[in-house]
C-alpha cells in the first residue's frame, strides 16, 4: 500500500494533485488506526495507562526517529504532528476504559 504511494508520479495539475493527495491521506487514515489500536493494547499493558502514564522520553524518542525517514518536516514539525496522533490515541483508550487491568 504505501510502496504504491512513493511511486515516481509528478502530478501537474490541481485535480492530479489531489488525487495523488487523497490516496497518501487514505493510507494515512489506515495506518493512525492501526497506530490507535496499538497504542490502546500498550496503555492496558503498562503498569499506569493513559495520560497519567505518559512517557514523554519515548515520544521524543518517537519522532527523533521518524525525522530521520522525514527530514524535510524534521522534528520541529514532527513533534506537534505526533503529539496530537498520541493524544488522540490517548484519549480514545481513556474512552474505552483502557486504563482498567486487562480481564
Ligand atoms: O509507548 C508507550 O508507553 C505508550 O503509551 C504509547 C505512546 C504512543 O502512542 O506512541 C503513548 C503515550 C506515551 O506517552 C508514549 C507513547
Amino acid at each position: 500500500m504505501v510502496g504504491a504511494l512513493l511511486r515516481d508520479e509528478s502530478p501537474t495539475t490541481l485535480s492530479e494533485c489531489r488525487q495523488a493527495i487523497d490516496r497518501v491521506d487514505a493510507a494515512l487514515a489506515t495506518l493512525l488506526e492501526r497506530r490507535a489500536a496499538l497504542a490502546g493494547i500498550v496503555q492496558r499493558i503498562k503498569p499506569v495507562g493513559g495520560f497519567a502514564g505518559r512517557d514523554l522520553a519515548r515520544e521524543r524518542a518517537v519522532v527523533a526517529r521518524m525525522a530521520q525517514r522525514a527530514p524535510t518536516l524534521g522534528e520541529t514539525r514532527l513533534a506537534p504532528i505526533m503529539n496530537a496522533v498520541i493524544e488522540a490515541g490517548l484519549h480514545l483508550a481513556e474512552e474505552r476504559g483502557a486504563d482498567r487491568p486487562p480481564a
